[in-house]
């Protein structure tokens, strides 16, 4: 369980983080999503006790992160897959983990295969990985400690598409067997994909949040019938107020179930019902990419 409380964090005149709050679950994927700059970062960066919060408070398992005991077996971070010492081997670099964790060194070469990074691959020197290699390397350091609780910062950042899918089932049985992750991107897409609750942050601010389903449900239902004019009718008379969608299809204001109800009580043959294209986040979320490109265009 992370547990993040009126947080904030100014930089001077910027403020990066404004007043906020969310939790994220154990069992659930929690996407973090936000146009570049709009804090995500900080604000993970202060839940693994790397910055210190202007005010507010962020725990992991119930205590800041900094108050856990041996961390890395409670908390796998992956904040900046570039941070690791270029001139080490990615093995080395687990090894170092395990020894710091006092973790037996077979969990090495179980993390390895278990990110798909070989042998060989694992004895050079991280200087001469790829981006996705990195990332894989962060991951597997990340689940050395047998965590309960993943923060990742844009984990799938450099992995080929292969890569992204063996990223999101990793996260996927990860959840599914009791482990809390709060994953950050800027790609709505990605999130949507692996996310069962999301939380919106544009310009330091929370914009929206709750599970996927319901962000992503638009409000209303969609309902078509043969008779048009009886569904009209129909709707009126339940007192659902709707408009016309096009193409004879009407959008409704009410749930599907209470949309099917009325129609069937005034006789009305459906050949459509269902509920509203979601559009909404990926709208509110374009709107606010929008307009921090044109404040960068501006600048
Ligand atoms: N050390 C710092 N000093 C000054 N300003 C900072 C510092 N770190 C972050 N900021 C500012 O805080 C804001 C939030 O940055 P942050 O890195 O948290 O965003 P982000 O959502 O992670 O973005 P991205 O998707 O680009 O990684 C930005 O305006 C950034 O310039």
């Amino acid at each position: 369980m992370i547990s993040v409380n009126s947080l904030t964090k100014r930089y001077g005149a910027v403020t990066a983080v404004d007043d906020v709050s969310f939790e994220v679950k154990p069992g659930q994927v929690t996407g973090f999503l936000g146009p570049n700059g709009a804090g995500k970062s900080t604000t993970m960066r202060i839940l693994c006790g790397l910055t210190p919060a202007t005010s507010g408070t962020a725990t992991v398992l119930g205590r800041p992160y900094a108050a856990l005991p041996n961390p890395g077996r409670h908390v796998g971070v992956l904040l900046d897959a570039s941070a690791q010492h270029a001139g080490r081997t990615g093995r080395e670099v687990l090894n170092l983990g395990a020894t710091l964790m006092g973790i037996d060194r077979s969990r090495v070469d179980e993390m390895l295969s278990v990110v798909g990074l070989t042998d060989k691959e694992s004895n050079r020197r991280i200087r001469n990985y790829s981006l996705g290699m990195r990332q894989r390397l962060g991951i597997a350091h990340a689940l050395l400690g047998d965590p309960q609780v993943l923060v990742l910062d844009e984990p799938a950042n450099g992995l080929d598409p292969a890569g992204i899918r063996w990223m999101r089932s990793l996260l996927r049985g990860f959840a599914d067997e009791g482990g809390t992750v709060l994953l950050s991107s800027h790609l709505l897409n990605e999130i949507e994909r692996v996310a069962d609750d999301i939380i919106v942050i544009g310009r330091g601010r929370i914009v929206a949040q709750g599970t996927k389903d319901e962000l992503l449900r638009g409000a209303g239902t969609t309902v078509r019938a043969t008779d048009e004019r009886a569904l009209w009718a129909a709707l009126e008379a339940e007192g659902i107020v709707a408009q016309a969608g096009g193409s004879g299809a009407l959008l409704a204001e009410a749930e599907p179930a209470q949309v099917g109800a009325a129609a069937a009580k005034h006789g009305v043959a459906l050949v459509e019902l269902r509920g509203a294209d979601g559009r909404g986040l990926e709208d509110m979320f374009l709107e606010l990419t929008a307009a921090d490109a044109r404040e960068e265009v501006a600048a």
